[in-house]
């Protein structure tokens, strides 16, 4: 856990595992450059599937520390089922710092999907690994009026602590005072998606420093980073807010 968060005891943790669930973006297409570019900025962790992890690190075994995804949805395909794409074992096999699987609360294979948590909690718990669970109320079974609302995402990341995940991440729900309620409701460590690509970046610096505001951790952002114009800078200035406690502001002119 240590090596995930860093001396603040925050993490700022970059998500490269969306080219299965969202589809191949040019920038995970020609991922070498990008991995190299958000590598070189020193982000506390990198998530991955396995298969990536080992063409990125290459011979070197542990560059960034590395949170093995072993649970997989498809977007086009199916939003609320999770393929289940790899163990606790091998993650320990491959020198793996965590595991991170996806739950989707409200939908239909809900039981499926916190049995499935519940099999690597179980397992990673009895040799030592963090669990760090992407819990999203993506569900269908939602009503119109809970979809998105902060009850929902309460409800998803609580369920991810009840099941015995170390670290739970999970949607922004729009202020500091929302999310801040899913702080409280949750016994784990939680942090923040980055969520859909914002247009201006200055939102992004500002998510995080209200996701640190409300009590939260820090963050796991995906396409906000390796989306950015620049991901090694967007790291940098995401590790000024998150762990110095820099003003999203002054944190922007780190992307110049
Ligand atoms: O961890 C993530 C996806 O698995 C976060 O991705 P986004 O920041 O793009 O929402």
């Amino acid at each position: 856990m240590r090596r995930l968060f860093g001396a603040s005891g925050r993490t700022v943790t970059v998500a490269l595992d969306q080219a299965m669930p969202r589809g191949v973006a040019p920038r995970l297409a020609d991922i070498a450059p990008t991995y190299a570019s958000i590598a070189a900025a020193g982000p506390d962790a990198i998530t991955m599937f396995k298969g990536l992890a080992a063409a990125v690190f290459a011979h070197n075994t542990a560059p960034v520390p590395f949170i093995m995804k072993v649970s997989a949805f498809s977007a086009d395909f199916h939003l609320t089922r999770e393929a289940v794409v790899g163990t606790v074992d091998e993650a320990l096999r491959l020198g793996a710092d965590a595991v991170a699987v996806g739950i989707s609360a409200g939908s239909s294979h809900q039981v499926e999907g916190f049995s499935e948590l519940a099999a690597v909690t179980t397992r990673a718990a009895e040799v030592g690994m963090p669990v760090v669970c992407h819990a999203y109320p993506s569900g269908e079974l939602w009503t119109e009026d809970k979809k998105g609302s902060t009850e929902a995402v309460l409800y998803a990341a609580r369920a991810a602590a009840e099941i015995g995940v170390d670290v739970v991440k999970t949607w922004y729900t729009g202020s500091t005072a929302e999310f801040a309620k899913v702080v409280e409701g949750v016994p784990a460590i939680v942090v923040a998606a980055g969520g859909a690509k914002a247009d201006n970046p200055l939102d992004v610096l500002r998510q995080a420093a209200s996701v640190v505001e409300a009590g939260g951790y820090g963050v796991t952002a995906g396409r906000n980073v390796w989306g950015a114009v620049d991901p090694g800078k967007m790291v940098t200035a995401l590790r000024a807010v998150v762990h110095d406690g820099e003003r999203p502001e002054t944190a922007a002119k780190l992307l110049d």
